[in-house]
């Protein structure tokens, strides 16, 4: 059984700078070879020849915006690269997917639960949301589209900061949309590229920062999107947490774009990791905890107009009073 493939998705608001990264990805020297997956807004070819240059192979989406039609042409983008490494003429460590500014990736991620193949054969290792540090604040308050990217990311990328400046209150501002995604500045694509390359963002081992709690004096403006964490101090009965977790996604699961978590459960030795995208969800157990580890849980939920009150009420009643 071959390991799967990593797969790495960049997106982030148009000019955001995917490309820019894309390219420095694709020339920096981390001995992986990658297939990239363009998604092309209209007609104008961009920079393809010279990411071929680079790439084992450039898939170009024809179509537009994967989120409204294509999402079926990504999976077979997806097949066509895994026939070609199946049948040796294709040679590649990693997928990445460039997603155009105006796509939203909630479909894109899906592709990669949603089809049995695309699931056994790849990992989908990151989600990488690029932020424009000269135009992110007015792009958040215009369009939930880029709040949406935001929050799906695994890792912020601040571009621009060359120009823009200080971006403290940005960096504040998408730390409230999404309280999990570390943030980092890149300017003209420079990054060490290895720590893009192993967020394992949707495998949710020891590397799932526990975000603090935050407080913030005012809510957030509805609707927005923002993330909730949720702490539980007690290890809750499994079935309890089921019922809890069931009846939020029947009610939520159209606000919710990803959440996931580590809990303990009462009388399991093992972690139990939860993770979703809006409606698909999974939830397995992992390794024992360690002894010297406190076994709390923590759960993250990002969303649109996320339901917080409704959220930590229904957690509540897996505590003891
Ligand atoms: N000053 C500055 N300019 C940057 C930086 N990163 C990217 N740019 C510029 O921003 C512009 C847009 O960059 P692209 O990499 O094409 O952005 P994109 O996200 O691929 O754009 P779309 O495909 O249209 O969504 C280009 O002119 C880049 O040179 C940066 O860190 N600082």
């Amino acid at each position: 059984m071959n390991h799967p493939i990593p797969a790495t998705i960049l997106t982030g608001f148009l000019g955001a700078g995917k490309t820019t990264l894309l390219r420095h990805i694709l020339t920096a020297p981390h001995g992986e070879q990658i297939a990239v997956i363009e998604n092309e807004f209209g007609a104008v070819a961009i920079d393809d020849r010279l990411l071929e240059e680079s790439a084992t192979r450039v898939t170009t989406l024809s179509n537009g915006c994967i989120c409204c039609t294509s999402a079926n042409e990504l999976a077979e983008a997806l097949r066509a690269l895994l026939q070609g490494l199946d049948a040796g003429t294709l040679a590649f460590d990693r997928v990445i997917i460039e997603c155009t500014g105006m796509a939203d990736p909630g479909p894109i991620i899906q592709t990669f639960f949603a089809d049995p193949l695309q699931a056994e054969r790849f990992r989908l290792d990151g989600v990488i949301t690029l932020v424009d540090a000269v135009h992110a604040e007015q792009q958040l308050d215009t369009y939930l589209l880029a709040q949406t990217q935001v929050g799906f990311a695994d890792r912020l990328l601040l571009t621009k900061t060359d120009v823009a400046g200080n971006s403290e209150h940005l960096i504040a501002r998408l730390q409230r949309i999404n309280a999990r995604a570390p943030v980092s500045v890149v300017i003209q694509g420079q990054t060490d590229v290895r720590e893009l390359f192993t967020l394992e963002g949707f495998m949710l081992n020891d590397r799932l920062p526990v975000a603090r709690p935050r407080f913030w004096p005012r809510p957030l403006p509805a609707p927005g999107v923002s993330s909730v964490v949720i702490t539980l101090t007690a290890p809750p009965a499994f079935d309890a947490l089921s019922a809890v977790m069931e009846r939020l996604l029947e009610q939520y699961a159209d606000r919710l774009l990803r959440y996931k978590g580590i809990l303990a459960v009462e009388g399991e030795a093992r972690r139990l990791l939860f993770q979703g995208v809006q409606r698909l969800y999974s939830a397995d157990w992992d390794r024992c905890w360690r002894e010297e580890e406190p076994r709390t849980g923590v759960m993250v939920f990002i969303g649109e107009g996320l339901p917080e009150g409704e959220i930590r009420a229904a957690f509540s009643t897996l505590q003891p009073a």
